[in-house]
Protein backbone atom coordinates (compact mmCIF):
# COMPACT_ATOMS: atom_id res chain seq x y z
CA UNK A 1 0.00 0.00 0.00
CA UNK A 2 1.30 3.17 -1.09
CA UNK A 3 1.16 6.47 1.53
CA UNK A 4 -0.68 9.53 0.63
CA UNK A 5 1.39 11.13 2.94
CA UNK A 6 4.82 12.90 1.80
CA UNK A 7 6.68 12.97 5.04
CA UNK A 8 7.97 16.26 6.44
CA UNK A 9 11.12 17.32 4.42
CA UNK A 10 14.51 16.01 6.13
CA UNK A 11 12.74 13.31 8.10
CA UNK A 12 14.74 10.63 9.29
CA UNK A 13 13.49 6.90 9.11
CA UNK A 14 13.81 4.21 11.57
CA UNK A 15 16.92 2.39 11.26
CA UNK A 16 16.08 -0.95 9.57
CA UNK A 17 18.68 -3.63 10.55
CA UNK A 18 19.09 -3.27 14.63
CA UNK A 19 21.84 -4.90 16.14
CA UNK A 20 20.91 -7.81 18.99
CA UNK A 21 21.95 -6.23 22.35
CA UNK A 22 24.81 -7.58 23.77
CA UNK A 23 24.19 -7.52 27.52
CA UNK A 24 20.41 -9.10 26.75
CA UNK A 25 17.48 -7.78 28.52
CA UNK A 26 16.02 -9.90 31.68
CA UNK A 27 13.36 -11.88 31.47
CA UNK A 28 9.97 -10.12 30.37
CA UNK A 29 11.25 -6.95 30.07
CA UNK A 30 8.71 -3.92 28.70
CA UNK A 31 9.53 -1.46 26.11
CA UNK A 32 7.48 1.14 27.95
CA UNK A 33 7.69 4.06 25.26
CA UNK A 34 7.48 3.46 21.65
CA UNK A 35 4.68 4.10 19.29
CA UNK A 36 3.41 3.64 15.88
CA UNK A 37 3.09 5.26 12.50
CA UNK A 38 -0.34 4.62 10.86
CA UNK A 39 0.63 2.97 8.50
CA UNK A 40 -1.15 6.43 6.60
CA UNK A 41 -2.73 4.71 4.30
CA UNK A 42 -4.54 2.31 6.85
CA UNK A 43 -4.88 5.02 9.57
CA UNK A 44 -4.56 8.35 8.43
CA UNK A 45 -2.38 11.40 10.04
CA UNK A 46 -4.32 13.80 11.96
CA UNK A 47 -5.47 16.84 9.79
CA UNK A 48 -3.95 19.17 12.98
CA UNK A 49 -0.29 16.76 13.13
CA UNK A 50 2.82 19.40 13.49
CA UNK A 51 4.63 16.56 11.40
CA UNK A 52 3.93 14.27 8.53
CA UNK A 53 6.63 10.54 9.83
CA UNK A 54 7.20 7.81 7.33
CA UNK A 55 4.92 4.74 8.13
CA UNK A 56 5.85 2.44 11.32
CA UNK A 57 3.76 0.14 11.52
CA UNK A 58 2.54 -2.49 14.19
CA UNK A 59 4.05 -5.75 12.96
CA UNK A 60 7.64 -3.54 12.34
CA UNK A 61 6.85 -2.46 16.00
CA UNK A 62 6.58 -6.16 17.10
CA UNK A 63 9.53 -7.34 14.91
CA UNK A 64 11.44 -5.11 16.62
CA UNK A 65 10.49 -6.15 20.19
CA UNK A 66 11.24 -9.59 19.35
CA UNK A 67 14.85 -8.59 18.02
CA UNK A 68 15.64 -6.59 20.99
CA UNK A 69 14.61 -9.41 23.10
CA UNK A 70 11.99 -7.41 25.02
CA UNK A 71 8.59 -9.24 25.56
CA UNK A 72 6.01 -6.49 25.74
CA UNK A 73 5.13 -3.05 24.45
CA UNK A 74 3.50 0.17 26.28
CA UNK A 75 2.35 1.74 23.04
CA UNK A 76 2.58 5.79 23.19
CA UNK A 77 -0.14 7.49 21.33
CA UNK A 78 2.00 9.77 18.78
CA UNK A 79 0.89 13.64 18.06
CA UNK A 80 0.98 13.09 14.73
CA UNK A 81 -1.99 11.03 15.19
CA UNK A 82 -4.15 13.46 17.12
CA UNK A 83 -6.90 12.50 19.79
CA UNK A 84 -7.46 9.77 17.09
CA UNK A 85 -6.30 6.57 18.60
CA UNK A 86 -6.90 3.73 16.14
CA UNK A 87 -3.48 3.06 15.10
CA UNK A 88 -2.73 1.93 18.56
CA UNK A 89 -5.56 0.37 19.57
CA UNK A 90 -5.42 -1.49 16.26
CA UNK A 91 -1.76 -2.52 17.84
CA UNK A 92 -2.87 -3.62 21.32
CA UNK A 93 -5.79 -5.30 20.03
CA UNK A 94 -3.26 -7.50 17.89
CA UNK A 95 -0.70 -7.88 20.39
CA UNK A 96 -2.24 -10.88 22.21
CA UNK A 97 -2.13 -8.80 25.50
CA UNK A 98 1.73 -8.23 25.20
CA UNK A 99 0.68 -4.71 24.80
CA UNK A 100 -0.64 -1.60 26.94
CA UNK A 101 -1.30 1.82 25.46
CA UNK A 102 -1.78 5.47 26.68
CA UNK A 103 -3.95 7.96 24.74
CA UNK A 104 -4.91 11.30 23.84
CA UNK A 105 -8.25 12.25 24.01
CA UNK A 106 -10.44 15.74 24.42
CA UNK A 107 -12.41 16.24 27.19
CA UNK A 108 -16.39 15.35 26.79
CA UNK A 109 -14.99 11.65 25.32
CA UNK A 110 -18.37 9.40 25.70
CA UNK A 111 -17.78 7.40 28.84
CA UNK A 112 -18.26 4.18 26.14
CA UNK A 113 -15.69 5.12 24.06
CA UNK A 114 -13.38 4.84 27.30
CA UNK A 115 -14.40 2.04 28.41
CA UNK A 116 -13.57 0.52 25.03
CA UNK A 117 -9.85 2.00 25.07
CA UNK A 118 -9.55 0.51 28.55
CA UNK A 119 -10.54 -3.20 27.53
CA UNK A 120 -8.17 -2.69 24.52
CA UNK A 121 -5.14 -2.37 27.20
CA UNK A 122 -5.41 1.60 27.40
CA UNK A 123 -3.91 2.48 31.18
CA UNK A 124 -3.31 6.32 30.62
CA UNK A 125 -3.53 9.23 28.56
CA UNK A 126 -1.04 11.68 27.63
CA UNK A 127 -0.84 14.94 28.11
CA UNK A 128 1.61 17.35 26.01
CA UNK A 129 2.90 20.72 26.69
CA UNK A 130 6.03 20.61 24.12
CA UNK A 131 5.14 23.59 21.67
CA UNK A 132 6.78 22.02 18.48
CA UNK A 133 4.18 19.45 18.77
CA UNK A 134 0.33 20.53 19.79
CA UNK A 135 -1.18 23.43 20.12
CA UNK A 136 -1.88 24.36 23.92
CA UNK A 137 -4.70 22.86 25.52
CA UNK A 138 -6.80 24.90 28.23
CA UNK A 139 -6.15 23.35 31.84
CA UNK A 140 -9.60 23.03 32.33
CA UNK A 141 -9.92 20.69 29.77
CA UNK A 142 -6.83 18.73 30.80
CA UNK A 143 -8.30 18.37 34.44
CA UNK A 144 -11.69 17.70 32.64
CA UNK A 145 -9.81 14.16 30.84
CA UNK A 146 -8.49 13.54 34.40
CA UNK A 147 -12.02 13.22 36.10
CA UNK A 148 -13.04 11.08 33.22
CA UNK A 149 -9.93 8.86 33.81
CA UNK A 150 -9.91 8.36 36.93
CA UNK A 151 -12.79 6.02 37.63
CA UNK A 152 -10.55 3.47 35.53
CA UNK A 153 -7.35 3.79 37.49
CA UNK A 154 -5.54 5.25 34.74
CA UNK A 155 -2.70 7.73 35.09
CA UNK A 156 -1.21 10.98 33.08
CA UNK A 157 1.69 10.49 30.82
CA UNK A 158 3.20 14.24 30.45
CA UNK A 159 6.11 15.67 28.16
CA UNK A 160 7.12 18.82 28.87
CA UNK A 161 10.56 20.39 28.56
CA UNK A 162 13.09 21.26 31.26
CA UNK A 163 12.16 25.09 31.25
CA UNK A 164 8.67 25.22 31.46
CA UNK A 165 8.89 23.05 34.59
CA UNK A 166 8.25 25.85 36.91
CA UNK A 167 5.18 27.11 35.14
CA UNK A 168 3.76 23.88 35.35
CA UNK A 169 4.94 22.32 38.48
CA UNK A 170 1.41 23.66 40.61
CA UNK A 171 -0.48 22.65 38.15
CA UNK A 172 1.05 18.94 37.68
CA UNK A 173 0.80 18.74 41.43
CA UNK A 174 -2.79 18.91 41.22
CA UNK A 175 -3.09 16.17 39.06
CA UNK A 176 -5.05 13.60 41.12
CA UNK A 177 -3.97 10.70 39.41
CA UNK A 178 -0.59 9.31 39.42
CA UNK A 179 2.06 10.92 36.76
CA UNK A 180 4.57 9.32 34.17
CA UNK A 181 7.23 12.02 32.90
CA UNK A 182 8.42 11.45 29.88
CA UNK A 183 12.09 11.58 29.21
CA UNK A 184 13.39 12.86 32.09
CA UNK A 185 11.72 16.07 31.43
CA UNK A 186 13.95 16.91 28.70
CA UNK A 187 17.15 18.29 31.05
CA UNK A 188 19.88 20.73 28.82
CA UNK A 189 22.48 17.79 29.53
CA UNK A 190 25.19 20.26 28.89
CA UNK A 191 23.83 21.88 32.53
CA UNK A 192 25.65 20.34 35.46
CA UNK A 193 23.35 17.56 36.91
CA UNK A 194 23.70 18.49 40.40
CA UNK A 195 22.96 22.02 39.59
CA UNK A 196 19.51 23.79 39.67
CA UNK A 197 17.53 22.98 36.83
CA UNK A 198 17.70 19.02 37.05
CA UNK A 199 17.19 19.75 40.91
CA UNK A 200 13.92 21.15 40.44
CA UNK A 201 13.30 18.78 38.34
CA UNK A 202 14.39 15.75 40.92
CA UNK A 203 12.43 18.09 43.48
CA UNK A 204 8.91 17.33 41.38
CA UNK A 205 9.85 13.50 41.99
CA UNK A 206 10.33 13.74 45.49
CA UNK A 207 6.70 16.01 45.90
CA UNK A 208 4.74 12.68 45.45
CA UNK A 209 5.61 8.50 45.59
CA UNK A 210 3.51 8.86 42.41
CA UNK A 211 5.11 10.41 40.28
CA UNK A 212 7.30 8.21 37.60
CA UNK A 213 9.66 9.08 35.30
CA UNK A 214 11.15 7.50 31.66
CA UNK A 215 14.70 7.81 31.74
CA UNK A 216 14.54 7.33 28.21
CA UNK A 217 16.00 9.27 24.83
CA UNK A 218 19.38 9.68 25.32
CA UNK A 219 19.51 10.03 21.39
CA UNK A 220 17.44 13.29 22.04
CA UNK A 221 19.07 14.45 24.70
CA UNK A 222 22.55 14.22 24.01
CA UNK A 223 24.56 17.02 22.46
CA UNK A 224 28.13 15.80 21.98
CA UNK A 225 27.56 11.65 21.56
CA UNK A 226 28.77 9.30 20.36
CA UNK A 227 25.64 8.21 18.84
CA UNK A 228 24.56 4.32 18.69
CA UNK A 229 25.31 3.68 15.59
CA UNK A 230 28.81 1.51 13.98
CA UNK A 231 28.95 -0.72 17.65
CA UNK A 232 29.14 2.13 19.93
CA UNK A 233 29.09 0.91 23.33
CA UNK A 234 29.24 4.00 25.33
CA UNK A 235 26.47 6.16 23.34
CA UNK A 236 25.55 9.21 24.55
CA UNK A 237 28.33 9.66 27.98
CA UNK A 238 26.96 13.06 28.37
CA UNK A 239 23.25 11.84 29.77
CA UNK A 240 24.72 8.87 32.04
CA UNK A 241 24.89 10.95 34.93
CA UNK A 242 21.34 12.45 34.65
CA UNK A 243 20.00 9.34 33.91
CA UNK A 244 21.70 8.00 36.40
CA UNK A 245 20.72 9.98 39.81
CA UNK A 246 17.39 9.15 38.83
CA UNK A 247 17.67 6.06 38.78
CA UNK A 248 19.51 5.67 41.56
CA UNK A 249 17.25 7.99 43.82
CA UNK A 250 14.00 6.37 42.48
CA UNK A 251 14.58 2.91 41.37
CA UNK A 252 11.31 1.67 41.97
CA UNK A 253 9.26 4.58 40.02
CA UNK A 254 11.63 4.06 36.76
CA UNK A 255 10.62 3.06 33.28
CA UNK A 256 12.61 2.69 29.87
CA UNK A 257 11.66 2.41 26.50
CA UNK A 258 13.09 2.77 22.77
CA UNK A 259 10.98 6.06 21.52
CA UNK A 260 11.01 3.95 18.43
CA UNK A 261 10.54 4.82 15.62
CA UNK A 262 12.01 8.12 16.97
CA UNK A 263 9.88 10.88 15.46
CA UNK A 264 12.03 14.19 15.00
CA UNK A 265 15.36 13.17 15.26
CA UNK A 266 17.19 15.19 13.11
CA UNK A 267 21.22 14.22 13.21
CA UNK A 268 21.04 10.77 13.26
CA UNK A 269 18.59 7.39 13.66
CA UNK A 270 19.88 5.40 16.35
CA UNK A 271 20.45 1.32 16.18
CA UNK A 272 17.97 -0.01 18.39
CA UNK A 273 20.00 -2.59 19.74
CA UNK A 274 22.88 -0.22 20.60
CA UNK A 275 20.60 1.78 22.67
CA UNK A 276 19.41 -1.29 24.38
CA UNK A 277 23.54 -1.51 25.44
CA UNK A 278 22.74 1.75 27.25
CA UNK A 279 20.94 1.00 29.62
CA UNK A 280 23.65 -0.63 31.94
CA UNK A 281 25.24 2.62 31.91
CA UNK A 282 22.36 4.04 33.70
CA UNK A 283 21.31 0.92 35.64
CA UNK A 284 24.23 -0.66 36.72
CA UNK A 285 23.80 -3.58 38.18
CA UNK A 286 21.26 -6.34 37.29
CA UNK A 287 18.50 -5.95 40.13
CA UNK A 288 18.26 -1.98 38.89
CA UNK A 289 17.35 -2.88 35.35
CA UNK A 290 15.03 -5.76 36.93
CA UNK A 291 13.24 -2.52 38.33
CA UNK A 292 13.51 -0.50 35.26
CA UNK A 293 12.57 -3.31 32.60
CA UNK A 294 10.77 -5.54 34.39
CA UNK A 295 8.67 -4.63 37.78
CA UNK A 296 8.22 -1.09 37.80
CA UNK A 297 6.43 -1.35 34.07
CA UNK A 298 4.37 -4.61 35.07
CA UNK A 299 3.68 -3.18 38.28
CA UNK A 300 2.32 -0.08 36.41
CA UNK A 301 0.86 -1.66 32.79
CA UNK A 302 0.07 -5.02 34.13
CA UNK A 303 -0.38 -5.29 37.70
CA UNK A 304 -2.59 -8.42 37.36
CA UNK A 305 -0.07 -10.68 35.88
CA UNK A 306 1.73 -12.99 37.74
O1 LIG B 1 10.42 14.80 20.99
C1 LIG B 1 9.62 14.45 20.10
O2 LIG B 1 9.58 14.96 18.97
C2 LIG B 1 8.62 13.41 20.44
C3 LIG B 1 7.42 13.39 19.73
C4 LIG B 1 6.46 12.52 20.12
C5 LIG B 1 5.14 12.53 19.48
O3 LIG B 1 4.99 13.19 18.45
O4 LIG B 1 4.24 11.90 20.04
O5 LIG B 1 6.66 11.62 21.10
C6 LIG B 1 7.84 11.57 21.78
O6 LIG B 1 7.95 10.73 22.68
C7 LIG B 1 8.85 12.49 21.45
Amino acid sequence: MTTPFEKTPGWLDWYADPSRPRVGLPAGAVDAHCHVFGPGAEFPYAPERKYTPCDASKDQLFALRDQLGFTRNVVVQATCHGADNRAMVDALRASGGLARGVATVRPGIPDAELRELHEAGVRGVRFNFVKRLVDAAPRQDLLDVVEQIAPYGWHVVVYFEAADLAELRDFLLSVPVPLVVDHMGRPDVTADPYGPEFEAFLDLLRARPDIWCKVTCPERLSVDGPPALDGEQRAYRDVVPFARRVVEEFPDRVLWGTDWPHPNLTDHMPDDGLLVDFVPHIAPTPELRHKLLVANPMRLYWPDAD
